[in-house]
């Protein structure tokens, strides 16, 4: 059972044992660096003669990079933590591995943590990867003899063996990326924190990296996994968090927070009916010169479509306000599939097939025509944006649609249009 903010979500038996236990976090900033060297001075001053430092009020520039954020994560759990950049989730991780104190609060972990906080963090860059993997690996808790025995699994798993008497700093951001992995998970810890790291390497290492992950956690390895980007997360974990200026704000499967997440990030104001979203107005002095005002699929009738079915027609329906003529606008459209490993399905453009989209002033509608939706059955997530050359006018991050299957479509990974025949001589 992950625990968070008086939320519950069961996902192991509760006698499991608690691996981090963070209660009423919060950590304040301070963006003035004279200001934040003076507030250190005095906090250690108040510490020295051992009074109370009133960590709850914040002093002038002091923001809380977190506040209050409470939660419990068990043996064998895993946890994406996703968020906009500066929403927290690093400051929380730093203060779950003890590299930074929180001001209220404490974070209490109960075995041995392996922090991959930073790509190839804790690596020194005139070292070489094998000087590197022994400073790494004993660090974080193992003996020499232990290194020893498991250096080779370690540069193989890296599949950097060609590089490992190099020193790190000529490696590229994916190699130490791998290095750095390939060194946590094979300490086999009992906690595991995992920022962003993932979202480097090509995508056969990434496959790797989850596999590892999933028998790591059949081992009783707990994780937090830490993305911005909830694209890379996470067929791996069975919970998720969102925080957002330092608090939290989401808890619970990963696809609905997921989805909480993306309609705050791109579409806090939109309106939405079933199965079109309305994007707030725009003066037009805001404008670039066209915007988008709503989006939906509609079937052949010009009926907005509440899903779409694997198979049939659908056309997606960008409705504009243009206040200028555009000779050559270009339709952009990229769809990602919802949960599993979230890859792009598809990226096509009106401008790549040679369709110069002439808009006028006025009202408008840009449409893809589909004579067959080719997605299987699932959710998805469409980024649509406008585009003259390499000028972008307006862009819709994340328009979530559905797409249903009948019969035996289900078992297909897309839809193939097909006609059966018999030829009987
Ligand atoms: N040492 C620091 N001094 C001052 N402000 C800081 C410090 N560390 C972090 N912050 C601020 O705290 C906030 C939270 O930062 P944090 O790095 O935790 O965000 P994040 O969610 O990890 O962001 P990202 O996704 O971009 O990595 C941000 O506003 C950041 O600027």
């Amino acid at each position: 059972m992950i625990k968070l903010s008086n939320k519950e979500i069961t996902v192991q038996p509760q006698n499991t044992e608690v691996v981090v236990s963070v209660e009423n976090v919060s950590k304040k900033f301070c963006r003035d660096l004279k200001r934040s060297l003076v507030y250190g001075v005095q906090d250690i001053a108040t510490e020295l003669v051992a009074a109370n430092r009133k960590g709850d009020t914040l002093r002038p520039k002091e923001f809380w990079a977190l506040k209050d954020v409470s939660f419990q994560l068990r043996r064998g759990e895993a946890l994406a933590l996703i968020g906009s950049n500066g929403a927290g989730k690093s400051t929380l991780l730093r203060i779950i591995s003890s590299l930074i104190k929180p001001d209220a609060g404490c974070a209490r972990i109960r075995g041995r943590l392996a922090p991959l906080i930073a790509l190839g963090a804790g690596f020194n860059p005139i070292l070489t990867g094998r000087e590197n993997i022994y400073a790494n690996m004993s660090i974080l808790g193992l003996s020499t003899k232990k290194i020893d025995e498991r250096l080779q699994d370690v540069i193989d798993f890296a599949e950097i063996s060609y590089a490992i008497d190099a020193p790190v700093q000529t490696y590229s951001s994916g190699m130490a990326a791998r290095l750095g992995f390939a060194c946590a998970v094979h300490i086999e810890p009992d906690i595991l924190l995992i920022d962003e790291v993932l979202a480097v390497g090509d995508i056969k290492f990434r496959m790797k990296c989850h596999r590892r992950l999933a028998k790591l956690r059949e081992q009783g390895t707990a994780f937090i996994l830490v993305s911005h980007n909830p694209a890379a997360i996470l067929n791996v974990c069975d919970s998720a968090a969102y925080l957002s200026q330092g608090k939290l704000i989401a808890t619970g499967s990963v696809d609905s927070v997921v989805q909480k997440y993306e309609e705050d990030l791109n579409l806090s104001s939109a309106e939405k009916s079933v199965g079109q979203i309305f994007l707030p107005k725009k003066p037009e002095s805001e404008s670039t010169g066209i915007d988008i005002v709503s989006l939906c699929f509609k079937d052949e009738q010009g009926n907005v479509m509440e899903t779409l079915l694997s198979g049939e027609t659908a056309s997606l329906c960008v409705e504009c306000k243009a206040y200028r003529e555009i000779a050559k606008a270009n339709l952009c459209v990229t769809v990602t599939a919802i949960g599993g490993e979230r890859e792009r399905i598809f990226y096509l453009t009106s401008g790549s097939d040679n369709e110069d989209l002439k808009v006028l002033p006025g009202k408008v509608e840009l449409q893809m025509y589909m004579p067959f939706c080719c997605l299987s059955a699932g959710v998805y997530s469409a980024k649509i944006f406008i585009k003259e050359g390499a000028y972008s006018f307006d862009a819709v991050e994340s328009f979530r649609f559905t797409v249903k299957a009948n019969n035996a479509a289900h078992e297909s990974l897309f839809y193939q249009p097909r006609q059966w025949k018999i030829i009987n001589s």
